[in-house]
């Protein structure tokens, strides 16, 4: 008998509420991250389909810090961060790294550096070679401006404090517009800050240039970012959803992860038809059915994880774990493209760097003061208005130098005008904390060079240990397994060296022992390789996983996002790129986001 329980009168409890939402869409997105919330903004712009995004994890404003370039330091393995690791890296002495990844609407723009670019156009030239027809640089730079300062969709943030200074202006005034990304620049500029672009311009033999957003990605200037005229930070939840949330046909679902993507019929029919999700406050475990399409957006490690628990994917994996496979795809999850960097520490005088507000509490509640409460002149000259670091130069090595240190692998790539090593400032000891060479004292004060190798070759993967999403997949992005990479790191160190004697540079340094880590005694190329393996992390730029190009070639989509052997399964995200763009990768998500929007509604109709 309803509402009663076996053994007499008293009242079953009443099922729990949960979040609200209906049987059936046209489109379900999976995960609402920096590609799922250009989707859900696109897809319900024409108001002719019903969506619904479901993040695994909350709002980005759970934790209010996100927002801010000071609050960055907060993220790190805080509820709205994933906090994965990897696993141990033999070739690097068994370090295991972290790996952090956003777990919120926003998903890793809502946590990330804050870094803006678009990359070299030669790369884009280069996906469209690999077999992807419309995806050169001149079919994607309209969809860059789209979805970031354009004519239609992004307002270009100037700094009042910036305007006088050439070095300052970044892009053609043709690509002004009212759209809701906004790229900027950080406030307060710390003293070393301007000395680095000189640095680099002389000892890194890279142009100061005004732009770096039009195609061509050589140069240094201050670095654009994804912030408002506030400094305040615009992720794609600040941008595209909060235009988009409160449109009729959109439904959102937070701290909803998906747990698998269901499909129907098998062979050329097989289809995917919805997909079974967790609301974790009730606990119920409920199916949404799909129209028309299912849309993988849950990043490089979640979108191949989700298929593999749902039985797609390498058979071997799968069956490790006891799922039988659906359909075997041996590349899911190969493949791991990613950027990694690291740092020459320098102990200097105090003025060149922010250390101090990590090392004084009462400098750090003044700036905290300043930026909140005292008005627009001092919020600009507040420490909290900047990241320790968004000044990057990308430097192009010639074929000659390239060739002298053994790298004629980079240049069998044919890429012409590509950046190939990113230097990045960062006002303090990057990355923080104490290794086996270095300990940062609260009473000193550093800056840091930092280099990334953009043209890396050493590809990792990703898998499921488990048969359930919940579980943390298994990352391995096997850094430094080519020769050539090797090289590449050592080369550069030799750069950042270089940048720390520059006389631009140098004038800040305190003492002449001023490199405090890897420290004068390291000169070898094995005491070099040594400290990267200590030093380096993830540059946060894991890409590749579910790869679009030809299925006979190792892809996962193709150029249209569409899984192959699958009908009405999509893929937008990271995961798709096919070849790493010579820069930090958010704006080129920002375009796969655009990009997917325009394939989809035209195959539905709807432009
Ligand atoms: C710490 C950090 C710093 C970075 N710094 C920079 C920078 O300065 N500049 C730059 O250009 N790039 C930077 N990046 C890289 C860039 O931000 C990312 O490459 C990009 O945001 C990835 O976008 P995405 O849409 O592929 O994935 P994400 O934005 O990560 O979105 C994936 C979303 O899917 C959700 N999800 C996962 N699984 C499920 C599931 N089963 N069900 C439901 N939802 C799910 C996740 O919670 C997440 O919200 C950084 C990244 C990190 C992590």
């Amino acid at each position: 008998v309803p509402g009663k329980s076996k053994g007499g009168s008293q009242q079953e409890p009443p099922p729990p509420k949960g979040q609200s939402f209906k049987k059936e869409y046209d489109f379900i997105i999976v995960g609402g991250g920096t590609a799922g919330l250009v989707l859900a903004d696109r897809l319900t712009e024409s108001g002719k389909f019903e969506v619904v995004v479901l993040e695994y994890g909350g709002l980005p404003t759970d934790v209010e810090s996100y927002s801010t370039a000071g609050g960055n330091q907060y993220l790190g393995s805080s509820q709205i961060d994933y906090g994965f690791s990897t696993v141990p890296q033999p070739q690097m002495g068994g370090r295991i790294m972290p790996y952090h990844r956003g777990r919120c609407l926003g998903g890793s723009s809502a946590i990330n550096g804050l870094y803006y670019g678009r990359g070299t156009s030669t790369i884009y030239d280069k996906w469209e070679s690999l077999g992807n027809p419309g995806w050169s640089w001149e079919d994607v730079h309209p969809l860059f401006i789209k979805a970031s300062f354009s004519l239609t969709s992004t307002t270009f943030v100037g700094n009042p404090a910036h305007s006088t200074d050439p070095r300052f202006e970044t892009h053609d005034a043709n690509e002004y517009s009212n759209g809701p990304l906004q790229v900027g620049y950080q406030g307060f500029i710390p003293k070393s800050n301007v000395p680095f672009i000189k640095a680099c311009n002389e000892s890194v033999h890279t142009p100061i240039l005004h732009d770096l957003n039009s195609g061509d990605n050589r140069g240094v200037k201050q670095g654009t970012m994804t912030f408002d005229a506030n400094f305040m930070r615009s992720s794609s939840y600040d941008s595209y959803y909060m235009r988009a949330k409160d449109r009729p046909n959109l439904t959102t679902l937070i701290r909803a992860p998906v747990l698998n993507v269901n499909f129907e019929g098998e062979g050329e029919d097989l289809t995917a038809v919805g997909i079974t999700f967790l609301d974790e406050s009730s606990g119920l475990v409920s199916n949404i059915t799909a129209k028309r399409e299912v849309i993988l957006s849950a990043g490089a490690f979640h979108s191949p994880a989700l298929m593999m628990v749902s039985g797609i994917g390498p058979q071997a994996e799968l069956e490790s774990v006891g799922i039988t496979p659906i359909l075997v795809n041996e590349n899911i999850g190969q493949h791991m493209n990613d950027h990694n960097a690291f740092s020459v520490i320098a102990r200097v005088k105090p003025e060149a760097s922010t250390s101090d507000i990590g090392n004084d509490l009462a400098v750090l509640q003044n700036e905290q003061k300043e930026f909140y409460f005292e008005g627009f002149t001092e919020r600009w000259h507040s420490r909290w208005s900047a990241p320790s670091g968004c000044t990057n130069c990308f430097q192009e090595l010639p074929d000659e130098e390239l060739r002298s240190f053994g790298a004629q692998e980079i240049i069998d790539l044919n890429i012409t005008n590509q950046a190939h090593i990113e230097y990045l400032y960062e006002s303090i000891a990057y990355p923080g904390g104490a290794n086996k060479f270095f300990t940062p004292l609260p009473n000193e004060s550093y800056i840091s060079m930092t280099a990334s190798n953009l043209a890396a070759t050493s590809r990792g993967n990703v898998t499921i240990g488990s048969r359930s999403i919940l579980d943390y997949p298994t990352i391995n992005p096997a850094y430094f397994t080519t020769d050539v990479d090797r090289k590449m790191a050592i080369h550069s160190f030799k750069y950042l060296r270089a940048l720390f004697k520059n006389p631009n540079l140098s004038v800040f340094l305190d003492g002449p022992d001023a490199e405090v880590a890897p420290g004068s005694a390291v000169q070898s190329d094995d005491d070099i390789l040594d400290w990267v393996y200590t030093n380096v992390l993830p540059n946060w730029h894991a890409s590749g996983t579910n790869q679009m190009i030809p299925k006979d070639k190792g892809g996962v989509v193709d150029p249209r996002l569409r899984v192959y052997g699958v009908k009405n399964l999509r893929i937008c995200d990271v995961s798709i790129i096919p070849f790493l763009p010579d820069v930090n990768i958010v704006g080129p998500v920002y375009m796969i986001g655009e990009k997917g929007s325009e394939l989809i509604r035209e195959d539905h109709g709807d432009l």
